[in-house]
C-alpha cells in the first residue's frame, strides 16, 4: 500500500483524518484522509467493491447498523466527532442526509413524505409545514409537477420523481451535507439529466458528497473528484484537472476505462 495521502481545502465541511474501516476481520477502508469543501460537489470513484458506500456511510454512521463493524480515525463535521460514542444519531442524519441509489419513499402522501423529518423533530405547526413543504419540492425542482396533488400517495410518482421526492425530503430538515449514494442510477436518461441538473442548483446551498459510476456524470456534476482503489485513497483534487490531467497512472487507467 502506498503512502496515505493528505489533502486539505480552506474552510471544510467535514474533515476526515485516518480512517479506517472493518466489517468483522475483513478492512474495507485504509487510513483515508481528505477534506470535503463547503458547498461543493464532490465525486466518490472507483471500482465496484473499493469502498466507496462504505466511505459516505461513515459520514452518518449507517454503518453503525451493520453487525462487527469498526471504525478508526477521525471524521469532523464541523467541530463535531462524528465518531464520538455520544454522538446524538437522529441530529447526526438531520445534519447529514440521505439519498439512496433506488428511491424510497414512504408509502404516504407526498406532503407526509417531505415532513416526515420535521414531524420526528417534534415540528406541528401547520405554517411551519406547509412552508418547508412549498421550499423543499421548490429546491427539489418538483413543486410545479405535484403541487396540485401533495395528498396523494408518493407512490403514485414516476421514478424520477420519486428521487426529487427522496431529495425534497432529504433537503426540508435543513442538512448541511447530503450524501447521494448513485441517485441517478435507477433513472431513464431524462430523469437522470433533470437530477444532474437539481445537483448543480443544490449546490449553492449544501455541501454534496455522491458516489457515481459514470465518469461523464462526476465530470458533469463535481466540482471535486476522490479516486478510491481498494479501499485507499489514491487521488484527489479539483475535477477539472483529475479528469484532464490525473497525477496517478491508475486513476488515468481508471478513467479511461482501462479497469473497473
Ligand atoms: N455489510 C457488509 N458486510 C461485509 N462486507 C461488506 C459489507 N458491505 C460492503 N462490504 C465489503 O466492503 C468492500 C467495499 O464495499 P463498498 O460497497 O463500500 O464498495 P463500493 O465501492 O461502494 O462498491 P460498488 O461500486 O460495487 O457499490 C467490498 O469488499 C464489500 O464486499
Amino acid at each position: 500500500m502506498s503512502e496515505p495521502i493528505r489533502i486539505t481545502v480552506d474552510n471544510p465541511v467535514v474533515r476526515v483524518s485516518n480512517l479506517s474501516f472493518y466489517y468483522g476481520a475483513s478492512q474495507a477502508l485504509f487510513d483515508i484522509s481528505l477534506d470535503f469543501p463547503r458547498e461543493k460537489v464532490t465525486a466518490l470513484i472507483g471500482p465496484s467493491g473499493c469502498g466507496k458506500s462504505t466511505m459516505l456511510r461513515c459520514f452518518n454512521r449507517m454503518n453503525d447498523l451493520v453487525d462487527g463493524a469498526r471504525v478508526e480515525g477521525s471524521i469532523l463535521l464541523e467541530d463535531t466527532e462524528i465518531n464520538d460514542a455520544t454522538m446524538d444519531i437522529i441530529e447526526l442524519r438531520r445534519r447529514v442526509g440521505m439519498v439512496f441509489q433506488k428511491s424510497n419513499p414512504f408509502p404516504k402522501s407526498i406532503y407526509e413524505n417531505v415532513v416526515y423529518g420535521l414531524r420526528i423533530a417534534g415540528v406541528k405547526d401547520k405554517v411551519v409545514l406547509d412552508e418547508a413543504v412549498e421550499r423543499s419540492l421548490q429546491g427539489a425542482a418538483l413543486w410545479d409537477e405535484v403541487k396540485d396533488r401533495l395528498n396523494e400517495s408518493a407512490l403514485g410518482l414516476s421514478g424520477g420523481q420519486m428521487q426529487r421526492l427522496c431529495i425534497a425530503r432529504a433537503i426540508a430538515v435543513n442538512p448541511e451535507v447530503v450524501l447521494m449514494d448513485e441517485p441517478c442510477s435507477a433513472l431513464d436518461p431524462k430523469s437522470t439529466i433533470r437530477v444532474e441538473e437539481l445537483i448543480g442548483e443544490l449546490r449553492s446551498e449544501y455541501t454534496i458528497i455522491i458516489v457515481t459510476h459514470n465518469m461523464q456524470q462526476a465530470a458533469r456534476v463535481s466540482d471535486y473528484t476522490a479516486f478510491l482503489y481498494e479501499g485507499a485513497l489514491v487521488e484527489y483534487g479539483l475535477t477539472k484537472e483529475l479528469f484532464v490531467k490525473p497525477k496517478s497512472k491508475q486513476t488515468e487507467d481508471y478513467i479511461t476505462g482501462r479497469f473497473g
